[in-house]
């Protein structure tokens, strides 16, 4: 009696709706059988299948990562035993031995959102990626990189997603400028070879805008929509591997005596040069 008069106006029948495809949702299922928080873990656990880019002993960071899946995932692969192959020339076999080393790796969460504890991950939880560099999550977050003694990362992942308004047009380009601060972010921390990977949703320019620009600055750029990703969403992930900083795309040195907004600014402005030349290189190929 209680359900059926919840459930009686269109509000709640809409939650109902809601609540019978979420409980369906075999993703989620999964998620509260295997302790994850939420069910994007399984995005990361498939894009990691396909390519393979975490590896034991890395340092990630995470950026969006309430509630905290993808560090879930994280942890256990940065910390996982390396399994050793052995050619054995003689029959010409090849056996696998488990090294019983267990190569430790970091993983740092970064989120404006709480995230509650997750054993093995540095979190800070009051953090903005649009805050200023000077400001007090990102002293705290340089704080934490001293004391960790890590100047350089392995990979930089950034699921971040703005308040969404339902327009797909603003949508889009809210998330490809987020997405474009978090790559100007990650270029100063990835060390050589190193992987970015992020959320966008699928449109025209901005999509291509940030594609191109990673293409021209990492070996292998993949777009990738995992099959856990709803059908009915627009969004894709960009994928880049093996970093190439050279001369032009210097990563900003941490002890760099020039002024912190001077830098800011700078890298600003070596972004949208980039992007334009990502944007002229394609006008070009698609006159040919
Ligand atoms: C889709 S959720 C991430 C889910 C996460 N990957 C997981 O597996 O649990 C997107 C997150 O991006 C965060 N976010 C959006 N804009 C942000 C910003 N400017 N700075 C920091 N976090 C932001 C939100 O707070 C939200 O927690």
């Amino acid at each position: 009696m209680f359900f059926k008069q919840l459930f009686s106006t269109s509000a709640c029948q809409h939650t109902k709706a809601w609540m019978i495809k979420h409980v369906s949702d075999p993703y989620v299922r999964r998620s509260v059988k295997e302790n994850y928080r939420a069910r994007s873990a399984f995005k990361l656990i498939e894009m990691n299948d396909m390519h393979q880019f975490l590896q034991p002993g890395h340092t990630v960071i995470d950026m969006g990562a309430a509630p905290g899946a993808w560090s879930q995932v994280l942890v256990k692969q940065v910390n996982a035993r390396v399994e050793k192959q052995k050619k054995i020339t003689s029959t010409n076999e090849f056996v696998h031995r488990t090294n019983p080393d267990l190569k430790c790796g970091t993983v740092i969460a970064l989120d404006r959102s709480p995230i509650f504890e997750i054993p093995g991950v540095h979190i800070i939880d009051d953090w903005n990626l649009t805050a200023d560099t000077t400001s007090d999550c990102n002293k705290r977050l340089q704080a934490l990189l001293n004391r960790l003694k890590t100047e350089q990362v392995d990979g930089v992942l950034s699921d971040m997603c703005p308040n969404v308004t339902g327009c797909k047009a603003i949508d889009q380009s809210a998330i490809a400028a987020l997405q474009h601060q978090a790559f100007d972010f990650a270029r100063r921390l990835l060390k050589p070879n190193g992987y970015f990977l992020c959320k966008l949703f699928q449109g025209h320019e901005t999509f291509q805008d940030l594609r191109s620009l990673l293409e021209s600055l990492f070996g292998a750029v993949h777009v990738i929509k995992p099959s856990s990703s709803r059908s009915e969403s627009s969004e894709l992930y960009l994928l880049a591997l093996e970093y190439r900083p050279d001369a032009t795309n210097r990563p900003i040195n941490v002890s760099d005596n020039q002024n912190e907004n001077t830098r800011v600014e700078t890298n600003r402005h070596e972004i949208e040069r980039l992007i334009n030349e990502a944007r002229r290189v394609r006008t070009k190929n698609k006159d040919k």
